[in-house]
C-alpha cells in the first residue's frame, strides 16, 4: 500500500528515546517549548537545569542551523516542570518531515501535555513591525498542500486518529491568557494575532510570493512549527504558538530592503527579554490537566 521507502519512525524507536531521557533525568515534564531562530535564551528562564546534546540521546537528529544550540533542556519554572528545545529541525536541513518532528511524540512519550512553539517569521501584515510578538491562531501548511504533512504513511493508533482535525489547532483558551499576560506586562502595543503560512525555505520568499500569501490570508511567513503543530495535535496535546516578526517581508520592487538571518538573530536578541517574561508568566498561569489529552 505504502512505497518501501521508510516513512517515519517505529513506535518502539520513539519509545527507545523516551525511556533513556526518562532514565537519565528525574524531570517529568508537562509543559515543552520549542525555541524559533535567536530564541533559544528562552531556555534560560528554567530551574534545576538538567541539560543533553542532541548528539548523546538516541535516535535525535541534530541542530545544523546558526542560532539553532541543539540542546534539549529539562527544568522547572515557578515549581513546574518544563523541557525546552535549544533548536529544531527544519524540512530545509534535509530531513524528511518525520525527523523534523521526531521531538514532538516524544515529548508526549515523557507526559507533555501542552506544547509551547515560537518562531522566527516574516511579517506580511502591513500593519505589523519588526518586533511585534504575534499570537498564532490558524495556520496555512504549504508543504502539506504539496503532500508533506507529517502524519503520511501507516497511522499509529497509539499516538492518534488517522485524520485529526486541525480547526482548533491553537489552543484558544492560552491564547485568551497570552494576551491577559501581555496586558499585564505592558506589552499589548507590540502584541497581535494572526495566521502563519509555513514554506520549505530556505531562500527567503519572492517579492510576488509575498503578496500572494498576503492575499491568501497570511499574516506572517516561516520555515517551521506548523508540521510540530500537526503532530502535537495529532497526539492531543495542547499547543500555543508565538511568531517573532524579525523583519518585514519585502513587498514592493522598489524596496532596497533584503530578508537575511542575520536580522533576524538580531531582532530575536533584542526581544528576548520581553518573550522570557512573557513565557514565565503564561507557565505560570497553564493548569496542569491530569494528562488528559484533548
Ligand atoms: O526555526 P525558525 O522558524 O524560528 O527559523 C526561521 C526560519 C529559518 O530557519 C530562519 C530564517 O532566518 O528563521
Ligand atoms: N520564510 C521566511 N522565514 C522567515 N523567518 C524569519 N523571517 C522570515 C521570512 O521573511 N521568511
Amino acid at each position: 500500500m505504502f512505497p518501501e521507502q521508510k516513512l517515519g519512525y517505529t513506535y518502539e524507536e520513539y519509545k527507545v528515546t523516551a525511556d533513556w531521557l526518562l532514565a537519565n533525568t528525574e524531570h517529568r515534564p508537562l509543559i515543552a517549548i520549542i525555541c524559533g531562530s535567536g530564541l533559544g535564551g528562552l531556555a534560560e528562564i528554567l530551574k534545576d537545569q538538567k541539560v543533553f546534546s542532541y548528539s548523546d540521546i538516541p535516535n535525535f537528529p541534530q541542530s545544523t542551523v546558526h542560532g539553532h544550540a541543539g540542546r534539549l533542556v529539562f527544568g522547572t519554572l515557578k515549581g513546574k516542570s518544563c523541557v525546552c528545545m535549544q533548536g529544531r529541525f527544519h524540512l530545509y536541513e534535509g530531513y524528511p518531515i518525520w525527523k523534523v518532528t521526531f521531538p514532538i511524540r516524544i515529548f508526549r512519550l515523557l507526559g507533555v501535555e501542552t506544547t509551547i512553539v515560537t518562531n522566527a517569521a516574516g511579517g506580511l501584515n502591513e500593519d505589523y513591525k519588526v518586533g511585534d510578538i504575534m499570537l498564532i491562531k490558524d495556520h496555512l501548511n504549504m508543504p502539506g498542500f504539496a503532500g508533506n504533512n507529517p502524519l503520511v504513511g501507516p497511522n499509529d493508533e497509539r499516538f492518534g486518529l488517522r485524520f485529526p482535525c486541525m480547526s482548533d489547532a491553537y489552543d484558544s483558551d492560552l491564547r485568551k491568557l497570552a494576551k491577559t499576560v501581555a496586558r499585564d506586562l505592558g506589552y499589548s502595543e507590540f502584541l497581535k494575532e494572526g495566521v502563519y503560512c509555513v514554506l520549505g525555505g530556505p531562500s527567503f520568499e519572492t517579492i510576488a510570493e509575498c503578496s500572494m500569501l498576503k492575499r491568501l490570508g497570511a499574516d506572517a511567513v516561516g520555515m517551521s512549527t506548523v508540521h510540530e503543530v500537526i503532530v502535537a495535535r495529532h497526539c492531543g496535546m495542547r499547543v500555543f504558538g508565538l511568531s517573532l516578526i524579525t523583519n518585514k517581508a519585502v513587498m514592493d520592487y522598489n524596496s532596497e530592503s533584503k530578508a537575511n538571518h542575520e536580522e533576524v538573530l538580531q531582532t530575536g536578541r533584542e526581544r528576548a527579554s520581553q518573550l522570557e517574561k512573557m513565557i514565565s508568566r503564561l507557565i505560570e498561569g497553564i493548569e496542569p490537566n491530569n494528562n488528559n489529552v484533548c
